[in-house]
C-alpha cells in the first residue's frame, strides 16, 4: 500500500515550511502539495523544496484545496480560521482527514469543526507539543487537588506576528483547569482587566498576554493562595516541537474513523 498523501495548507508560513520539510523526509507519508493565498505569486505553480538527502522536489501549490488533482488522505492546516473553514468544506466532500493546528476560531467556527468531525477524522490541538499536552494533565490534577483557595492565572507570551489572543494553548490550559475544578471555562474566564475592576471574583480563571519580538511560545499556570504559589510552566525553544507533533498526528489520523481527536489521543496520554 502506498503512503498516505498529505497536503500542507499555508505551506509558505512559519509552521507550514517546517511541516512540509518533515513530510518530505518522512518514510511513512508523501507530500503531494500545499496551499498559499490567492495573492501569492506561486499560486497555481510549484514550489521548489529539497529534502534532507538534498534531493530536489517541485511541490504543486494552489490557493484552493479543491483545485488539486487527486484526493488528499490528510490535510495539515496551520493557517488562519477563514482558510480552515474552506479546507473543512473540501475535506468533507473528499472524505480527507484533517489536522488542525490553527488557533483563534469563533464559537461558530468551533461548532462547524465539531459537526464536520461527525463525518471525517479531525485532530485539533492549539498546541501539538508533547510538553504542553502533558501539562494539560498536570493542570487538571492540580486544579482538582487545590480547590478554590488557589486563584488560577494563566499567562502566555508570543512573538509580535501572532494574530490571536489568548493563545490556543492558553485556552487549552484554561479548559484543563476548568475541568479539574468541575466548572465551565466560559463562566469563569476573565480575559481583560482595566480601571476599577473590583476585587477578584471567586473562582475566576484569569488570562494575561505578552506580545514581543520573536518569543516562540511561553505558558504559565499559576495557583496562588495567601501563603504559597504553585507555578506550572512550559517554554517552546523551537517551532520544530509543534511541527513534529503535527506530522505524528497526520500519520495517526490517516484512515481513521470520523471523530474529533486531541493530541492527547494521538500521544496516548
Ligand atoms: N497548534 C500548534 O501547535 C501551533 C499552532 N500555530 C497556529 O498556526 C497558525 C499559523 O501560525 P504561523 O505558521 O506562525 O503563521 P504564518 O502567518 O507564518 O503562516 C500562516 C500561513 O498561512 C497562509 N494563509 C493565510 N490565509 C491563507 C489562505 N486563505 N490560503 C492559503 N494560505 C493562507 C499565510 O500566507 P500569508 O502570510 O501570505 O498571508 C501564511 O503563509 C496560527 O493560528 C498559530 O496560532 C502555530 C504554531 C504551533
Ligand atoms: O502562533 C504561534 O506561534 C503559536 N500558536 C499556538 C497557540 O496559539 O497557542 C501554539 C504555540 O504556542 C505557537
Amino acid at each position: 500500500m502506498s503512503n498516505p498523501n498529505v497536503i500542507v495548507a499555508g505551506i509558505r508560513g512559519r509552521m507550514g515550511r517546517q511541516i512540509a520539510r518533515l513530510v518530505l523526509d518522512s518514510e511513512k507519508l508523501a507530500l503531494s502539495g500545499g496551499t498559499v493565498p490567492a495573492s501569492d505569486s506561486l499560486a497555481g505553480d510549484t514550489i521548489a523544496m529539497t529534502d534532507t538527502r538534498d534531493t530536489a522536489h517541485d511541490i504543486p501549490v494552489t490557493d484552493d484545496l479543491a483545485k488539486f488533482d487527486g484526493v488528499p488522505d490528510v490535510v495539515i492546516d496551520f493557517t488562519a480560521p477563514d482558510h480552515t473553514m474552506s479546507l473543512l468544506e473540501t475535506c468533507l466532500r473528499e472524505k480527507s482527514a484533517l489536522v488542525i493546528g490553527t488557533t483563534g476560531f469563533s464559537d461558530e467556527q468551533e461548532e462547524k469543526i465539531r459537526q464536520a468531525a461527525e463525518k471525517i477524522a479531525i485532530v485539533k490541538a492549539g498546541n501539538m507539543s508533547l510538553g504542553i499536552n502533558l501539562l494539560t494533565l498536570l493542570v487538571e490534577q492540580a486544579a482538582a487537588a487545590l480547590g478554590p483557595d488557589y486563584d488560577i492565572e494563566i499567562h502566555e507570551a508570543h512573538h509580535r506576528h501572532k494574530k490571536d489572543a489568548p493563545s490556543g494553548t492558553a485556552l487549552m490550559l484554561g479548559e484543563a483547569a476548568a475541568t479539574g475544578r468541575k466548572v465551565s471555562l466560559k463562566d469563569q474566564a476573565v480575559y481583560a482587566r482595566e480601571g476599577q475592576t473590583g476585587v477578584r471574583p471567586e473562582g475566576a480563571i484569569g488570562f494575561s498576554v505578552t506580545r514581543a519580538g520573536g518569543i516562540i511560545g511561553e505558558h504559565e499556570v499559576l495557583f496562588g493562595a495567601e501563603e504559597e504559589i504553585i507555578s506550572l510552566s512550559h517554554k517552546a525553544l523551537d517551532r520544530s516541537v509543534f511541527a513534529r507533533g503535527a506530522v505524528t498526528a497526520a500519520g495517526w489520523v490517516a484512515g481513521r474513523e470520523p471523530g474529533l481527536y486531541s493530541m492527547r489521543d494521538v500521544l496516548g496520554l
